[in-house]
């Protein structure tokens, strides 16, 4: 595909580059956008070959971007090792389940010192690893990034003014990232945290569908506001006691992810939430959406973990009742209301133990 002119019009004020993006879903071709608005050249990879032929030749992602067009020098390609092998810097957004083995077939193609950051919110299995611990085992001679934040794919690609988070340790790779994306209608701000941004990410998406359950048992605002903000206090709580930093939960990529997936139906995550409420089967519900939605993984892991190192998480166990437990909603609702009244925010009055 050849530049246009709307490709420098949006804002980008940096020489071109060239970047990877892995992963043909529906971050990978929101991020390729932008990328490519700004001016850059990215090889956009994915595995189905259909998908990127349809791409170089329309420049639409139909089966998950309808009606988007793809501006700029963009390269869909199904070939990983040429993909990264031309790129100063790899964004990754491969979902969790798939993300180590991608990693780890390719992990040869990787160059010394390249900028790898990571756009996906979710947790592996085996070891409760995120994927930046898994880009750090695989490829540890890359320099890792983790971007997230309040950031629907749809509305990015829809040019809707965003903003997000680069957390890494390196300030060379924070301001690359930053001078890569940001323009006009994309703002990245930066963090250090880069375990607290990343888990945040992860933990937002089990709230997101406690909202959608929420929503669609017509709950009330007052409602929603007590399960965002106890969502809150109770996935800061779990990240701090796993090395976080409790203050990463004020910004974008904690309160500004919980709001934005906790209060739109655009949210995958939100959307299962919503239609098991209205009575609809879990499994179907994920057939139905056809794309990935991490929280129902990361229920699990967390619910695993949260016990194990004793952490009071009343929502992941309510939820994990609701969607694996066949426990009633009006139940778990009950309890949930009829527990011990505690702490508003620990971090300033300590929570009594009771349960
Ligand atoms: N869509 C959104 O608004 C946002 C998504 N994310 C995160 O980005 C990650 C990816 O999500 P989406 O692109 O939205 O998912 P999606 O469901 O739209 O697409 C998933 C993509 O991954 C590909 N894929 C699945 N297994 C694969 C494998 N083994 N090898 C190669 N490709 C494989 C699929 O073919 C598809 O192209 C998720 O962790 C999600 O939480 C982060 C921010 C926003
Ligand atoms: O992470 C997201 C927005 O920041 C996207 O959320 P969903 O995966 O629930 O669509």
């Amino acid at each position: 595909m050849s530049d246009t002119n709307a490709s420098r019009d949006s804002g980008a004020q940096n020489p071109p580059h060239d970047v990877a993006v892995l992963g043909g879903g529906s971050f990978g071709t929101a991020m390729t956008k932008v990328l490519g608005e700004n001016g850059h050249r990215v090889h956009f990879w994915m595995r189905d070959q259909a998908q990127a032929d349809e791409i170089r030749k329309t420049g639409i992602n139909s089966r998950y971007m309808p009606g988007v067009k793809l501006e700029g020098d963009i390269e869909p390609t199904t070939d990983l090792a040429d993909a990264v092998s031309k790129a100063e810097v790899v964004f990754v957004a491969i979902p969790s389940k798939a993300f180590r083995a991608v990693i780890r077939e390719h992990s040869n193609d990787f160059r010394d010192g390249q900028i790898v950051v990571s756009l996906t919110k979710g947790i592996e299995e085996h070891g409760f690893k995120l994927m930046s611990e898994i880009l750090q085992e695989e490829i540890p001679r890359c320099q890792i990034g983790v971007l997230s934040g309040p950031n629907l794919a749809a509305e990015i690609a829809a040019r809707d003014l965003t903003a997000t988070v680069i957390a890494a340790k390196d300030p060379d790779v924070r301001r690359t990232v930053q001078d890569l994306l940001g323009c006009e209608y994309f703002r990245v701000y930066a963090n250090v945290d880069v375990y607290g941004v990343e888990l945040a990410g992860a933990l937002k998406n089990i709230y997101a569908i406690v909202a959608g359950l929420a929503s669609a048992l017509d709950m009330g605002e007052n409602a929603k506001a007590m399960l965002i903000t106890r969502g809150l206090a109770e996935m800061s709580r779990f990240a701090v006691s796993l090395g976080a930093n409790p203050m990463t939960f004020m910004g974008l990529a904690g309160v500004g992810d919980l709001i934005v997936t906790c209060t739109s139906s655009k949210s995958r995550n939100f959307r299962i939430g919503y239609a098991v409420g209205k009575g609809q089967n879990l499994d179907d519900a994920v057939k139905e959406l056809g794309q990935v939605a991490e929280g129902i993984y990361t229920l699990k892991l967390v619910k695993e973990r949260s016990e194990a190192i004793g952490i009071y998480m009343p929502l992941v166990r309510g939820l994990y009742e609701i969607l694996y437990g066949n426990a009633s909603i009006k139940a778990v609702i009950n309890s949930l209301m009829m527990a011990v009244q505690n702490s508003d925010v620990e971090f300033i009055l300590p929570r009594t133990i009771s349960q």
